[in-house]
């Protein structure tokens, strides 16, 4: 079993006289875990991501443990002299990949972001968007074990920012750990594992973290999906961790409902599509919570909570699932054919490590 990644008594600060921005920080980074950091400007949020991304070394105490890693910083270096496939080409054959599928995995990424188009752009002449494109998907192709986010999602357009929730929501189904930073609260909401805020140089747990205080239990949008086993399927109860950690109950007809933040439901629908046996996916289903309006369906705070239900083989219409993915309703990267970098095998990267 690899070493889990530790910091313990680390301390951070800019020359021997300069103030400490970090102090005495503990932390635990365990795998297929989604971690956010927070606190005020200046408070230290990126001198922790730097130091966890191993691109900056503790002032004193130790980290231990890192594994494969992959970093987007604040701001990104557009001066270089590459293409944006070439540049993410170069950086695939960094982390290990041959040649080959370090082109086809820098295609891959740019057509998932909608950036195909400036593939053959030399960098210094994209668009602050697009350059935020290309540094997101230069830490995605390399699969790391470990990526940090800081402030990844600004200046991405919409549909990119999607692209990245369920990247995110992918590298911890495949067991992976992902620190992120970012300004938006709503970001990944009730997705994270745990929360962590940065205050005076000292790292504390968020008072509302956890599933006690409902972070991951009841915050932010969820998804319910129907599925049914064929005969042979593991009973769910007795499956190994699925992603997002959905809340199982039996269903109709001998079919299983599965609960999780929306941000996993492509993870989940990946892990039941590529199940061997593969399962059934009935239906996909935004969750309605009392006093939420989604799209024409308005239930009173007083109600119960219901659900919009999109059933597979119905025409989408209002809700957050699917409703700018007609006439589909799984989310894209559900559908093998269509989800790149999803290798029904499952059989990891030959990547090499990439530690410093
Ligand atoms: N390379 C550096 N040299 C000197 N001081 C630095 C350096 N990087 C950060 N600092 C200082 O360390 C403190 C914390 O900065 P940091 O960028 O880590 O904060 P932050 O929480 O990420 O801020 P923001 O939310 O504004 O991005 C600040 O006082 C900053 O000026």
């Amino acid at each position: 079993m690899p070493e889990r990644m530790r910091l313990d008594g680390v301390g951070r600060r800019y020359g021997v006289r300069g103030p400490w921005v970090l102090r005495e920080v503990d932390l635990d980074v365990p795998p297929r875990a989604l971690l956010r950091v927070e606190g005020t400007n200046g408070s230290g949020k990126s001198t922790l991501l730097r130091l966890l991304a191993g691109i900056d070394r503790p002032s004193t105490g130790r980290i231990t443990g890192r594994p494969r890693t992959a970093y987007v910083p604040e701001r990104f270096p557009v001066a270089l002299p590459f293409t944006a496939v070439g540049y993410l080409t170069h950086l695939g054959r960094i982390h290990g990949l041959p040649g080959p599928e370090a082109a086809r995995s820098a295609t891959e990424w740019l057509e998932r972001f909608g950036a195909a188009g400036h593939a053959r752009t030399p960098l210094a002449e994209l668009s602050k968007g697009t350059s935020q494109k290309v540094a997101v998907a230069q830490a995605l192709l390399a699969e790391p074990e470990l990526l940090v986010l800081d402030e990844a999602w600004t200046g991405l357009d919409g549909g990119a920012r999607e692209v990245l929730d369920r990247a995110v929501a992918e590298r911890v189904a495949d067991g992976g750990t992902v620190v992120f930073v970012d300004h938006d609260p709503q970001r990944l909401a009730g997705a994270a594992d745990a929360r962590y805020r940065v205050a005076d140089g000292r790292l504390l747990p968020h008072e509302e973290s956890g599933p006690a205080a409902g972070t991951t239990a009841t915050a932010g949008p969820r998804v319910l999906i129907e599925a049914e086993g064929a005969p042979g399927s593991l009973p769910l109860t007795g499956a190994p961790q699925l992603p997002g950690g959905p809340e199982i109950t039996p269903g109709p007809d001998g079919t299983t409902r599965l609960t999780v933040p929306a941000v996993h439901s492509d993870a989940l629908l990946r892990a039941l599509l590529t199940a061997r046996p593969p399962w059934h996916i009935r239906s996909v289903t935004a969750v309605v919570r009392p006093g939420e309006a989604l799209g024409t369906t308005a239930l009173g705070a007083d109600e119960a909570p219901g659900t919009t239900a999109l059933r597979t083989d119905e025409a989408p219409g209002t809700t957050a699932v699917g409703a700018d993915e007609a006439p589909d309703t799984l989310p894209a990267a559900a559908r093998p054919h269509e989800a790149p970098g999803t290798r029904a095998d499952d059989a990891p990267a030959p990547h090499e490590d990439s530690r410093p």
